[in-house]
């Protein structure tokens, strides 16, 4: 499809879709909880949608009704077997978190996904998964989806140290050493998205952390509950570059998660001098409204202990950076090589096509400022958010840009464009 072009400046309030980590784990935890928990704002985008099928699968009642939806929890014991083989589509969460659900249950299950999704590293989960006694494996003894779970008289607790940073890898081990008989320890690399721990004691269950150390003593009964997902500041974070991008725009986005584990990029913006602010900030929802404007920003480096807070952000960022003044490097983010695409190649391939200047390195790069961008054919690869960053980056030409598989972008963002031509058109 031709990208959408910028006539005018980006002014306006939006809202953007409720949480994707927060939608899954509500449909998680509501289904293992004993009664029943309502979603509010769940994100009805393919990977949220596909573990609400996933779930039903599996024998859990899942009402939808307007924006509220209503799980029906079976407690632990109370998962069935299901029919076929379980798909997750496009979602590195939706797998990763079911096994560690699904390793203690007394059923064989095997689960499987999309092209992508069997080529996404998995020993991650099933190294400690094993340690913990589940007989789990990939195919043809491989790493790689369809896996394949057996069921093992009981699993049992672990101390285990995470050699990488991954909410989807410490949320599958704590899912897991809920369902064992005493205590197990996490230790993380970095610390990372903390929403599983935070539902946890939501949901009535207990979990200690301390620093980057994770107590959890199973087994533990979770009680259903009401969850109110906020806004996702990773959908938010195209719109906020936009804005850091097209001179004269200002935009106000309502209703954002701002998780102090996720608010990686505003950090980074302010550190680059952008003008963003957040107002309204409520402490209980752990939400608020940002207000961003156009900006004359300056290069940065950004590595360490912020990656994973910002890490599904890096592409749009990589993109901020093709513009601000000097040289940005970001190192440290290695694991951007395997998620829905390798997306260190795809940033620097896709956005050089467009006149960028990028070099790749193993974990990061390596970006010129004040580049200026042309038009040209760019492919999503299938990645929803490469997707979403190459429109943004078509805002910045007057040229034509085309992009091949935009489809992708339903996978977190269905009503994305609607969005960005909302906030074009000045409402
Ligand atoms: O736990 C989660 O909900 C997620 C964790 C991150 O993945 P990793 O745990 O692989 O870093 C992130 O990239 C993904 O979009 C969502
Ligand atoms: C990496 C992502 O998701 P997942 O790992 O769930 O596929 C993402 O949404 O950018």
């Amino acid at each position: 499809m031709e990208l959408l072009k910028a006539t005018k400046p980006l002014l306006g309030t939006i809202v953007v879709p409720g949480d994707k980590s927060i939608s899954h784990r509500s449909i998680m935890f509501g289904a293992l909880a004993n009664g029943t928990t309502t979603i509010t704002n769940f994100l009805r985008a393919d990977d949220c949608l596909g573990t609400i099928q996933v779930f039903r699968q599996l024998g859990v009642n899942i009402e939808e009704q307007d924006d509220l939806i209503r799980v029906h929890g079976v407690g632990w014991s109370g998962l069935q077997l299901p029919e076929t083989v379980l798909d997750v589509g496009n979602s590195g969460t939706t797998i990763r978190l079911l096994m560690g659900i699904l390793a203690a249950q007394k059923f064989a299950v095997t689960l499987t996904g999309d092209e992508s999704i069997q080529r996404r590293p998995m020993n991650r989960v099933i190294a400690p998964l094993r340690a913990m006694g589940a007989n789990i494996s990939g195919m043809n003894h491989t790493e790689f989806p369809p896996i394949t779970i057996k069921p093992v008289p009981n699993l049992s607790p672990i101390n285990y140290q995470l050699p990488v940073a991954s909410a989807q890898v410490k949320s599958a081990l704590i899912f897991a050493a809920l369902q064992t008989t005493g205590e197990t320890v996490l230790t993380e690399k970095e610390q990372t998205r903390d929403h599983t721990e935070e539902m946890l004691k939501q949901f009535c269950g207990q979990i200690e952390v301390a620093g980057k150390e994770i107590r959890i003593s199973g087994p533990q009964t979770l009680i259903g509950q009401e969850v109110i997902v906020p806004g996702d500041i990773s959908s938010a974070a195209f719109f906020i570059v936009a804005a850091l991008l097209i001179p004269k725009s200002k935009i106000i986005i309502k209703n954002v998660g701002l998780s102090s584990t996720r608010t990686g990029i505003i950090d980074v913006i302010k550190a680059m001098n952008g003008k963003i602010n957040i107002h309204d900030y409520d402490s209980v929802n752990q939400s608020g409204t940002i207000c961003v404007e156009h900006s004359e920003l300056v290069g940065t480096v950004i590595e360490g202990e912020i990656i994973p807070r910002l890490i599904d952000e890096l592409p749009i960022i990589a993109l901020l950076a093709t513009q601000a003044k000097g040289q940005t490097v970001i190192r440290d983010a290695e694991e951007l090589a395997v998620k829905e695409t390798n997306r260190i190649q795809a940033v620097t391939e896709e956005l050089n096509k467009l006149g960028a200047n990028i070099k790749s390195t193993r974990d990061g790069f390596i970006i010129q400022g004040q580049t200026k961008l042309h038009g040209g054919k760019v492919t999503s690869y299938g990645d929803h958010r490469i997707g979403m960053m190459l429109q943004i980056a078509a805002l910045l030409t007057d040229e034509s840009v085309f992009l091949s598989d935009s489809s992708a972008v339903s996978v977190s963002f269905p009503t994305f464009f609607d969005v960005l031509t909302e906030l074009m058109e000045g409402h």
